[in-house]
């Protein structure tokens, strides 16, 4: 019965709405203090540097000083069985390497230690493993300590979800790239969010094979984020230091498209005044990000294949061969296996660029990367636009989670950008949002607004979308609104605008 008593309040404990660390540190510590435990701790496995830290620990003395590897020490040998482990003496156990806590000779004489594993199902019904959760216990006969294990195994269930969200806290951290170095490749100063399951095994994904030289073949509906991964999967290559060049091949008339990806010489055809290197070439020793790569000719197909397969090119109107190493990321939205079948996408180039393909799910199937997002662009663009916009209403959230968002992120992203520049509250409401999102019920939870001040919020909506198509020319707007300049000016001014704030 005592050890039910304690794992009730475990999951009450867990049931308050407390920061994720601060809520786990205070169950360690109050499990510790009912079962007399002298320490307890968890280690959480992050597996992608495929090393296992110590993030939450009670009672210790000394910050923990050690990661431990897979099969390493006793932590490491639960991760790698996924089963508990009981160390009836600490001083007596060759596996106990006490390297990580450094607890002195009197305390390995007098502690027995468990050490179990925190695992949860997987969409497979495979055991997954998230860390190992520990108790130092004053020394006892190994039937209570099997009794004492059989608790921590409860208590490791109970916390296991908790303990897959601090896992996702651990490994975010190898995609927070480091920015801001300006080179020509026009990397943007962003970060990647994100905290659906689905994603996270996408960027797990991607760290195993940014290392590598393989070619990547990210696939996924407009705006899910194509370019923003393979944005990462440079920064986490090997040729990180290298360019990074983009070229999408859907922006460019076939006959162009050539010489862009290749070069062309000094009168190669009408137009070509100089030598001009192509993007394979400008991205030589770094990586060629080829976006839409479904809309390239056949013809250009086949050269692009010669230079993957060859590592070289030759300039649209040269004879010269040139050498070429370079790593590729393509990129489509397109299903390049009915296009192979229509004969309008090579099946060689397929299989040549299919070698490490990622899926990247609509945001609709990842509905947990909503709210997270909204937030972090209500952030950067609350920043950006200098306003004081602290949150996002409870409906409002609603609405976001509901929609089923049809351009992804992008959308998203230009959801919360019109947002932010349309409230002149501290909370974005249902009503700053798109007329798409809206439904009857939805709308009308937040708080409702008296006429004259839903008219206001409307006729400041239009101009400011209209300011915005017009880049902040008030005569193109006028002439957009079907209204007289006077009639903009005197609103604009009403409403407090900046019309400069639009000029790009
Ligand atoms: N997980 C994310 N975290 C932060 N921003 C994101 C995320 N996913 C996408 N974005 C942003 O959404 C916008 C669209 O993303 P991106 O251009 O990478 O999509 P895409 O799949 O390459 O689209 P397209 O196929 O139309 O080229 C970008 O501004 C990008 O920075």
């Amino acid at each position: 019965m005592h050890y039910l008593d304690i794992l009730k309040e475990a999951v009450l404990e867990l049931s308050f709405s407390k920061p994720l660390r601060e809520g786990l540190t205070h169950l360690l510590e109050h499990v510790a203090k009912k079962m007399g435990y002298r320490h307890m701790s968890l280690a959480i496995f992050d597996p992608i540097s495929q090393m296992i830290e110590f993030t939450i620990y009670s009672g210790y003395a000394k910050v923990p000083q050690k990661t431990y590897a897979p099969g390493e020490g006793i932590i490491g040998q639960v991760v790698k069985e996924k089963k508990p482990i009981i160390v009836p003496v600490m001083g007596d156990e060759p596996r106990f390497l006490n390297l990580a806590f450094n607890r002195d000779i009197q305390d390995l004489k007098r502690l027995s230690f468990i050490a179990v594993p925190v695992l949860l199902k997987n969409n497979d019904g495979l055991a997954e493993i998230f860390g190992v959760l520990t108790a130092d216990i004053p020394r006892r006969s190994l039937e209570i300590l099997k009794e004492q294990s059989e608790f921590l195994e409860l208590l490791a269930i109970i916390i296991a979800r908790h303990t897959s969200y601090l896992q996702d806290e651990l490994t975010k951290k190898h995609f927070l790239p480091e920015f801001g170095k300006g080179d020509e490749s026009e990397v943007q100063k962003e970060k990647i969010v994100f905290s659906s399951k689905a994603m996270s095994k996408i960027m797990t994904q991607i760290s195993q094979v940014a290392p590598s030289k393989a070619t990547v073949l990210l696939r996924g509906e407009s705006g899910t984020g194509k370019e923003l991964i393979a944005e990462a999967i440079h920064k986490l290559s090997k040729v990180k230091d290298g360019p990074l060049i983009k070229l999408n091949c859907a922006a460019l008339p076939a006959d162009l498209i050539e010489s862009e990806l290749f070069g062309h010489e000094k009168g190669a055809f009408t137009g070509a005044i100089h030598t001009k290197k192509g993007k394979f070439e400008l991205a030589h020793k770094g990586t060629l990000f080829l976006d839409e790569i479904a809309e390239l000719s056949l013809e250009a197909q086949a050269k692009l294949l010669r230079a993957i397969q060859e590592g070289e090119i030759q300039r649209v109107g040269g004879e010269k061969v040139i050498q070429v190493d370079v790593r590729i990321v393509c990129a489509t939205h397109q299903p390049l296996e009915k296009l192979i079948q229509e004969k309008k996408f090579r099946e060689d180039l397929y299989f040549r660029i299919n070698v490490f393909p990622v899926y990247i799910p609509a945001l609709r199937e990842r509905r947990d990367d909503i709210l997270p997002l909204a937030e972090h662009f209500l952030e950067y663009y609350a920043n950006e636009y200098n306003k004081k916009i602290k949150r996002i209403s409870t409906p409002a959230i609603d609405l976001l989670v509901q929609y089923h968002w049809p351009g992804n992120v992008r959308e998203l992203k230009n959801c919360m950008e019109r947002a932010v520049l349309i409230c002149n509250e501290e909370v974005i409401r249902t009503y700053h949002l798109p007329p798409t999102l809206q439904t009857a019920e939805s709308s009308a939870t937040d708080i409702q607004l008296p006429f004259a001040e839903a008219v206001a919020k409307f006729e400041q909506e239009i101009l400011i979308e209209a300011l915005k198509k017009a880049k902040g020319n008030m005569l193109q707007v006028a002439r957009e609104l079907k209204a007289s300049y006077r009639v903009i000016n005197y609103k604009i001014k009403k409403y407090n605008i900046n019309p400069k704030k639009f000029v790009r």
